[in-house]
């Protein structure tokens, strides 16, 4: 992974935490006041995909009461991924310096989001992991846990990205590295979102810093996991490592000294 190579990093501005949110009543007044708590400088956008639940509504009244507290109401669901990249579409065109990926359900902890932003200062993005020294999990099913393993393991030797956790979603980024990741050709919509844009901030050089975080299992709600995103997921790391050893082979073989193809 790129080692920052003795750069210095310029300062960070103001933090927009943006949580995606499809059926989080339970769960959405709790995360706002955590993160308000933990890094009240900080603001929020919750990208909400018109839950039914009515979790748009109970961010409304959020958001109402509160300078810091935003809401990006989406017409129906289309993914993890979409509403990141409305959201970070929203808190770019808003000037936020900071972008910050979190999870509605407690899964990701905000009392941890003050280490990540301070790792971010010599960073170009932070990722929070579970499978780093110091990283767990807490009461997420062995199958869950296996799934997630699994699939950082094969993105990672794939891919040929040296992150331990390539699917986690607890993540910080400097809006100029958002910038130089092509954001327009991202397509990804389920959790390979997040491999998606772990492999292009590697792939473009940026230095992407790991930090321990401890994930809980959530208590309320319900998981948005399913076997299509399992497959899209799957599908997509081996499209894309698939393509990018043939590329470098016919790169090589264009580069014979002999001239032949
Ligand atoms: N707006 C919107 N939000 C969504 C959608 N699908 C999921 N979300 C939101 O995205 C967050 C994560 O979804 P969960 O369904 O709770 O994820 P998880 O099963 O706990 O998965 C965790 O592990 C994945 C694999 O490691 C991670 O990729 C993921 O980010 C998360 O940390 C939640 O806030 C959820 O409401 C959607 O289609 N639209």
């Amino acid at each position: 992974m790129n080692d920052g190579g003795g750069r210095t990093f310029g300062p960070l501005g103001t933090a927009l935490v943006i949580i995606p949110t499809y059926n989080e009543a339970e769960n959405i007044e709790s995360i706002v006041g955590r993160v308000r708590a933990a890094v009240p400088e900080a603001h929020i956008l919750v990208a909400d995909d018109n839950s039914p639940d009515g979790t748009g509504k109970l961010a409304d009244a959020l958001a109402a009461d509160d300078e810091h507290v935003h809401v990006l109401h989406r017409t129906g669901k289309e993914g993890l991924g979409a509403a990141y990249l409305a959201g970070f579409a929203w808190g770019m065109e808003h000037g936020y310096g900071v972008l910050v990926e979190m999870d509605a359900d407690g899964s990701h902890q905000p009392e941890e989001l003050p280490r990540l932003l301070t790792a971010l200062k010599g960073a170009d993005l932070v990722l929070g992991s579970r499978w780093v020294p110091g990283g767990r999990v807490v009461n997420w099913p062995k199958s869950r846990e296996f799934l997630s393993r699994g699939g950082s393991t094969y993105s990672r030797l794939l891919l040929d990205v040296p992150i331990r956790d390539v699917t986690g979603g607890f993540r910080a980024f400097r809006r100029e590295t958002l910038e130089g990741l092509g954001l327009d050709e991202v397509a990804s919509q389920g959790y390979c979102f997040q491999v998606d844009l772990a492999r292009r901030a590697v792939k473009a050089g940026y230095h992407v810093v790991e930090v321990p975080i401890t994930f809980v299992e959530r208590e309320l709600g319900d998981s948005k996991m399913s076997k299509d995103i399992v497959v899209e997921a799957l599908w997509r790391v081996t499209t894309w490592g698939v393509g990018e050893r043939v590329g470098k082979v016919v790169g090589r073989r264009g580069s014979r000294p002999d001239g032949r193809p």
